[in-house]
């Protein structure tokens, strides 16, 4: 690629004792919703008035109290969206309004205009400031411009209180290209503009200062921020805005570093809307900072129904990689990420039980998920997802979360491989589902019962895992004790007894999902010289009859499949008489 000989680098700001790096977010900003101006003026199809209410209540609802309704000269939905906003009496006491208009007389007048009637409302005004613009788009120097704002700032006072007498009107002024300005001249036009509105106590200013078109780093915009906060006067009447956009992609960098730097007020839209790379998102500042322990005093409880809303109202998708809010930001499919969080869950409960408190209520410390999914609507169901990237973590996570299996570390293992192989051969995604079945398919016994169990000459060994997400009762236990001795005559010489933990509590109900008060038993089987373990599970009511049906899964898959020594024969020759009976009468009168 050739040409960057034709960008100049972006100008550092001279504030060597800059202060900001070493500050900290503690509190929220006020924030400004723009999705309705700025996200709706940079759409192919702009919002009708109906799209436009439902984004609005949208805001509403999650709490923004500041909320830009659009730029009412630009068309006739823009005008009729805030007549209808005023005139039904649609904004809620606490929430203020605001409209954009450029610095030109007839323009103020029509706008002050659009807003007759509201209660309360804001007013803001944007001319281009920097040198580009000063001579491209206007044909004028520093001081034509400082007194386009001037005039224009007065035509709006003079006007506002010939026709808007009663209304609550605040006032805004943006100097547009701010970033790309010189420093000193904002200041002179920010100074003139304030010295016409005269801002004191009850009768504020807010000065926004946009990265129309972000261009340098964000520390640079934090540098600029800084010295603004350093120099302009009557500061305590000032609400130092910002209006960062994104054409870098580091429009969140640079409105988190300029808040330390001095801002108090973030312009944005949500899921980042807006002109070319967008605007600052607001959902990701909002939620950058929760997951900091700040409450950025808005609902994200919802998000979901939030990205529906506002993919239905601009009428463009939200990425999948959306951070906090994309479809996929909530999921792991590669394996080392998988095995870190289900060992974070196992933990979760772990300390959940031993402390007694819900595990919804614990420090929320997982690997790879920076937000509790639950915190903004969403379920732990598809944290895991399994393809041919993951392992035997995310495996077992999906067995126990989904199915309420807790899988022995070695029978993981197994169940992954052919998770693996099948996900290779596929080249997609396994659902729980399928993965469930596979499991079913390879490990449960599925034969006829009433068969004779087909051992041979050689003893199989086995250690049974024993899975139950509940304590056991004395019966049960003894059950379990005498689980050796019921097995031996079998010629299955029960070498341990594991307990595995319990699956993970707080999963999601699954259709299919082993239901409460079943007991699993995984029985790990070395069925004979030449032969590598073989595994089978059972699952059902009676412990005894799991245990058997999980070895005679592995036996009978063992014969399915004979060992090149031939050591699996049809019955136990030394099998009492009785033992050829149906098993689940055997084993029901040996309890
Ligand atoms: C960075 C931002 O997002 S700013 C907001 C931008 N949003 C929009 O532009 C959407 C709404 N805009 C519109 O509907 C139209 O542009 C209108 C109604 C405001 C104006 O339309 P028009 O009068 O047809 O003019 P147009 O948009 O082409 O503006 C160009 C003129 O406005 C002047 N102008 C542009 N911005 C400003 C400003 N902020 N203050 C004063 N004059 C301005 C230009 O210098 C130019 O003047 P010229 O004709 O003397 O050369
Ligand atoms: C109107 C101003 C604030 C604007 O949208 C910008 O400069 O990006
Ligand atoms: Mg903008």
């Amino acid at each position: 690629m050739h040409g960057a000989e034709r960008y100049a680098e972006f100008r550092p700001v001279d504030l060597a004792d800059r202060t900001w790096p070493s500050r900290r977010l503690r509190t929220a900003p006020r924030w400004l919703s723009t999705d309705l101006r700025d996200g709706n003026q940079s759409l192919a199809r702009p919002m009708s008035p109906e799209r436009k209410l439902m984004m609005f209540e949208l805001l509403v609802g999650m709490g923004y109290k500041e909320i830009e309704v659009g730029f009412p000269v630009a068309s006739q939905d823009d005008h009729d969206f805030v007549r209808l906003l005023i005139e039904r009496d649609l904004i809620p006491d606490d929430v203020r309004i605001t409209v954009l208009t450029q610095a030109r007389e007839e323009l103020i007048r029509a706008t002050l205009d659009a807003l007759r009637g509201a209660p309360r409302a804001m007013v803001h005004i944007y001319n281009a400031t920097s040198p580009l613009f000063r001579r491209l788009v206007f044909g004028i120097g520093r001081d034509g411009c400082r007194d386009l704002a001037v005039h224009a700032t007065r035509v709006m006072v003079e006007h506002a209180e010939r026709t808007l007498g009663d209304c609550d009107l605040g006032y805004q002024y943006s100097p547009e290209l701010f970033n790309e300005t010189e420093l000193d001249f904002s200041l002179e036009v920010c100074e003139a503009v304030m010295d016409v509105w005269q801002p004191e106590a009850g009768r504020g200013i807010i000065l926004n200062f946009p990265t129309t078109v972000e261009r340098s780093l964000p520390n640079v915009f934090a540098d600029q921020i800084e010295w603004l906060d350093r120099n302009l006067s009557r500061r305590e009447h000032v609400c130092l805005s910002i209006h960062p956009h994104n054409d870098r992609g580091t429009g969140v960098a640079s409105a988190e570093l300029a808040l330390l730097a001095g801002a108090e007020r973030v312009e944005g839209c949500l899921f980042g809307n807006g002109e070319r790379a967008g605007n600052v998102c607001l959902v990701t500042l909002g939620m950058n900072l929760y997951v900091q322990g700040v409450d950025p005093g808005i609902d994200f409880s919802d998000l979901n129904a939030v990205r529906d809303t506002v993919e239905q109202c601009n009428q463009l998708p939200v990425h999948p990689r959306h951070p906090y809010g994309g479809d996929l930001v909530y999921t792991a499919f590669s394996g080392s990420h998988q095995d870190a969080i289900k060992k974070g869950f196992d933990e979760r409960e772990r300390v959940a039980a031993a402390t007694g408190t819900p595990a919804g209520e614990l420090p929320w410390r997982m690997p790879y998920l920076p937000v509790d999914p639950r915190d903004v609507g969403r379920t732990y169901e598809a944290v895991v997802r399994i393809n041919s990237q993951s392992g035997k973590g995310g495996v077992a996570y999906v067995m126990s979360a989904r199915h309420g299996l807790n899988l022995p570390r070695g029978l993981q293992a197994d169940l992954a491989a052919r998770v693996q192989a099948r996900a290779d051969a596929e080249g997609g995604e396994l659902s729980p589902e399928r993965i469930g079945a596979l499991f079913r398919e390879r490990y449960l016994y599925r034969g006829d019962p009433s068969r004779p169990l087909p051992v041979g000459a050689e003893p199989v060994r086995a250690a049974l895992h024993v899975d139950c997400g509940f304590v056991l009762d004395d019966e049960q236990a003894a059950a379990v004790r005498g689980l050796g001795a019921l097995l031996a005559p079998w010629g299955i010489q029960v070498r341990a007894v594991y307990s595995t933990a319990p699956p993970l509590g707080d999963a999601e109900p699954e259709p299919g999902r082993r239901a409460p008060g079943e007991i699993v038993v995984y029985a790990e089987c070395d069925t004979g010289a030449g032969r590598s373990t073989e595994w089978g599970a059972g699952i059902g009511a009676d412990v005894a009859v799991c245990a058997f049906s999980a070895v005679r899964a592995a036996i009978e898959r063992a014969r399915a499949c004979p060992a090149p020594t031939g050591v699996l024969a049809d019955t136990p020759a030394d099998a009492p008489a009785d033992a050829r009976a149906e098993p689940r009468r055997r084993l029901a009168a040996a309890g």
